[in-house]
């Protein structure tokens, strides 16, 4: 018997579309108004699920606590009030669209977690716009 266990989390970043090996004008025409070299940010929200088996002792598939400082150390440590593209070492050379950082964030809290959880990661990039990964 598997049980999810989910959690909720924000932060606040800016970020730019674009490819730097692109002209501008090739930038332009694919990302439009997200490749405006002044950045421009969003308000992502984020639902964090890990399952597993209930631990017959604690009741726990993960103590919520835990799971609260992973993604804390983890997402809004590391991204919170941050410019993606030049604070963030992972988007260094990788474009920070919404796929790209809920891929991100997947391998940084997968590194966390006992290999028996499973875990799936849905990124809001706006209230309507939002991506999910869970590794497959
Ligand atoms: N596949 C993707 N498409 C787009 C991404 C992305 O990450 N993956 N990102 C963007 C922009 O960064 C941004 O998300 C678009 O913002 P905005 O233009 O404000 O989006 P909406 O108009 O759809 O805003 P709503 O408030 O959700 O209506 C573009 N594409
Ligand atoms: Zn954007």
């Amino acid at each position: 018997m598997k049980v999810t266990v989910s959690r909720k989390a924000h932060f606040n970043a800016a970020h730019r579309l674009y490819r730097k090996d692109w002209s501008f004008e090739k930038n332009d025409a694919v990302f439009g108004k997200c490749n405006n070299p002044n950045f421009h940010g969003h308000n992502y929200e984020l639902i964090v699920s890990v399952t597993g088996e209930i631990d017959v002792e604690t009741g726990y598939v993960i103590d919520m606590k835990i799971l609260k400082e992973i993604i804390k150390i983890e997402v809004e440590d590391a991204f919170d009030h941050k410019n993606l593209n030049v604070e963030v070492p992972e988007f260094k050379d990788l474009n920070p669209t919404a796929e790209n950082i809920v891929v991100v964030i997947y391998n940084k809290m997968r590194s966390k977690l006992a290999s028996h959880l499973e875990l799936e990661i849905t990124l809001f990039e706006t209230p309507r716009n939002f991506v999910t990964y869970s590794g497959k």
